[in-house]
């Protein structure tokens, strides 16, 4: 049965943030990922996984100014410092939190930039990430995202994703698959899924259009479900989605998935 983990950045936004761990438990999660930990000391997020009986299974590394509307600095020249020290920052956090998945967000092309510089940067700062993390037991994933909802994200399609996974090594790097930036960018995505697999270390989901629940958009998710579990995929599923109206109440279609 595929698992499905929380993603308590965008759900159950109801309450506070350190109380929707207890809020994602009582819904029936085993496991949570979000955002950005870097508001809260990681004791505290800590104690609130213990307290629920949850796992942490994946997090974002620093993303730059992010009001600023940066998206991440792994492929951005002449950012390089700034990327280690953040990823040390998400590491530490790791640890505190037995985190296995660490999401390294490429950033934006900027205009000027060629792609293949942009190409180089990121494989030579995710192979060094992955050289630090992979001890630790941390595996950073990069994330193919599309560009109706970050336009000029560097990272756009899984064939993208894969070219860089393969050339540093699946074992040291991972793809966090989001159903939905494929099924907008490429579709075909119960295909995609099966071409990436082996590359596959996490993966999200939303409905399109809309971002929000499983049920509420043009996606038959039951089968796609139903065809990811039967693939053999045994990682998370992180539930990135933007609930339609209030959070427990959209998790009808989570009913079969509780376990
Ligand atoms: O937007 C997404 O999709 C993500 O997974 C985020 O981590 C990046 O904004
Ligand atoms: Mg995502």
């Amino acid at each position: 049965m595929p698992r499905f983990a929380a993603n308590i950045s965008l759900m159950f936004t109801e309450l506070p943030f350190l109380d929707r761990f207890e809020a994602a438990a009582k819904a029936g999660f085993k496991a949570v990922e979000f955002l950005f930990p870097y508001d809260f000391p990681a004791a505290e997020i800590a104690r609130r996984l213990k307290d629920n009986g949850l796992s942490q299974v994946l997090f974002n590394g620093p993303p730059g100014d992010w009001n600023a509307g940066e998206r991440g600095q792994a492929a951005l020249p002449g950012r390089q410092a700034e990327f280690r020290e953040g990823f040390r920052k998400a590491l530490d956090y790791a640890a505190a939190l037995s985190c296995p998945r660490i999401h390294v967000m490429s950033g934006l092309a900027p205009a000027g930039v060629p792609h293949d510089a942009m190409t180089a940067t990121l494989a030579a700062n995710l192979a060094w990430a992955a050289e630090l993390a992979g001890p630790a037991g941390v595996k950073p994933v990069i994330e193919p995202i599309n560009h109706r909802d970050i336009p000029g994200f560097f990272l756009n399609t899984t064939d993208q994703a894969a070219a860089i996974i393969q050339a540093i090594g699946p074992e040291k790097i991972g793809m966090q698959f989001d159903l939905y930036h494929c099924q907008i960018t490429e579709g075909d995505i119960v295909k995609r899924v099966e071409k990436h697999l082996p590359l596959i270390a996490h993966m999200q989901v939303a409905d399109n259009p809309g971002r929000n629940e499983p049920g509420t958009g043009e996606v038959n998710w039951p089968f796609v479900f139903d065809r990811i579990d039967a693939l053999g995929f045994r990682g998370w599923i992180g539930c990135e989605y933007r609930p339609a109206g209030e959070t427990v109440a959209g998790l009808g279609w989570f009913a079969t998935y509780k376990g």
